[in-house]
């Protein structure tokens, strides 16, 4: 038996699980929020104990000690020699990535040089790294991208219609985000469905606070809604997703904004916080949506770009065999599921709205008639990661 910690390092939070492998027992589970803001909040579970604690953690590596400290003083282990290995998600791996890859000084080095594709996550990501680097030296520590999974794309998905030499020279191109995820969502509707990966067409709709929408064809991914950076496709909690590019330089000549400070609208700015104008959490503006006419158009604008991603992908592989609904939104949320799913019996998806009445749980909400099955299936990133992570550190 090993364990194996899994990290998921975002901007202002870090999530984290203590998973023993191989039998996939969480013997730990956990979020630091707030990361660098007063009263930030570190939660932990174990032992069928949860714990709560609300003061100022500084920065990534006063939450990773926090952490260690807490799985210690909660008797989870007696010693950090009891952590066999560190597993990392790394939001952007370039083209230099197709698959997990045990952290050296030069991955580190390649991950910092394609951190300026991703600047909400890879500096965050990295900051967590080193955070463990300084800590346990010793430990092997993997990096698992949401890159990895979309790597199988072929050129005419990933391709922008710009000049070659944009590609060749910048690495401009879409890679795609929340791969791992897809990818374990992918295995699990296999399973579900009872029929092997390599015969079934699929669509998978991430959507937490960041969304992707992606077309799955023999287990591998063929295309998704993300781009060159995690800002394109769908509408997302604070992201714009995709706008006309001529808005840029016709916002930035009447705001006075720099291109930067723009992008930083498009990514923290926009999407349904900018259509509620209130929120940007799905719960606030479901409470509000009956009331409120702006947050009711926000859910009507979020669950139409997806709608339409669907039969665009289902377009794309001459039909589909699933769509399967994940994170925050996709595992919670049945009014946006209901949104996304209504109008599509024309290519064969019929969908029951008491097994829609589901919430964060495995469940196919299909009629069995259904010639689309339509699956629930919460994501598990961690899980994934920990494989990763025993696969190439016990070598
Ligand atoms: N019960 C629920 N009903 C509706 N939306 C929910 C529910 N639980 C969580 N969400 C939404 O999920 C989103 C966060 O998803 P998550 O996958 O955790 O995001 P991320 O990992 O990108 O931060 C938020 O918008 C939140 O409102
Ligand atoms: C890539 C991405 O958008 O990640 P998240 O949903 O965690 O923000
Ligand atoms: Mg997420």
């Amino acid at each position: 038996m090993k364990n194996v910690l899994a990290i998921n390092a975002g901007s202002s939070s870090l999530k984290f699980q203590l998973i023993e492998m191989p039998e996939e027992k969480v013997s730990a589970i956990g979020v630091v929020e707030r990361i660098g803001l007063p009263d930030s909040i570190f939660q932990i579970e174990a032992n069928g104990k949860k714990d709560k604690t609300v003061q100022d953690i500084a920065n990534h590596e006063v939450a990773v000690k926090m952490l260690l400290e807490a799985l210690i003083k909660k008797g989870v282990i007696q010693s950090y020699d009891e952590i066999d290995a560190v597993g990392h998600r790394v939001v952007h791996g370039g083209e230099y990535f197709s698959d997990s890859v045990l952290i050296t000084d030069e991955v580190i080095e390649t991950i910092e040089k394609v951190s300026e594709l991703a600047p909400l996550h890879n500096p965050a990501n990295l900051t967590g790294i080193r955070a463990f680097k300084e800590i346990l030296p010793n430990v092997p520590m993997v990096a698992v991208f949401d890159t990895a999974f979309h790597q199988t794309m072929p050129k005419s998905s990933y391709l922008y219609s710009l000049p070659e030499n944009y590609y060749t020279d910048y690495g401009i191109r879409k890679y795609g985000f929340h791969g791992t995820s897809h990818k374990y969502v992918t295995e699990r509707a296999a399973e579900l469905i009872g029929a092997p990966l390599e015969s079934l067409r699929l669509i998978s709709c991430h959507i937490g606070n960041g969304a992707s929408v992606t077309a799955i064809q023999g287990g591998e991914s063929i295309d998704t809604s993300m781009g060159f950076t995690p800002l394109a496709g769908v509408t997302m909690g604070t992201r714009s997703g995709d706008i006309d590019p001529a808005l840029i330089p016709y916002i930035m000549e009447k705001t006075g904004k720099s291109a930067d400070e723009v992008i930083n609208v498009l990514n923290k700015e926009s999407g349904m916080l900018a259509l509620s104008g209130f929120s940007s959490d799905l719960r606030d503006i479901e409470e509000q949506s009956e009331t409120n006419e702006r947050a009711a158009l926000a859910l009507t604008v979020f669950a139409e770009r997806i709608h339409k991603y669907l039969g665009s992908y289902a377009a794309k592989m001459s039909g589909v065999d699933a769509i399967i609904f994940t994170a925050g939104v996709g595992e919670n949320s049945d009014t946006i599921r209901e949104k996304i799913l209504t109008g599509l019996e024309f290519m064969g998806v019929y969908w029951d709205p008491k097994r829609n009445d589901v919430r964060g749980k495995e469940q196919f909400i299909n009629y069995p008639h259904s010639p689309v099955k339509v699956i629930v299936i919460p994501t598990n990133e961690e899980v994934m990661i920990a494989r990763d992570t025993i696969r190439l550190s016990s070598n």
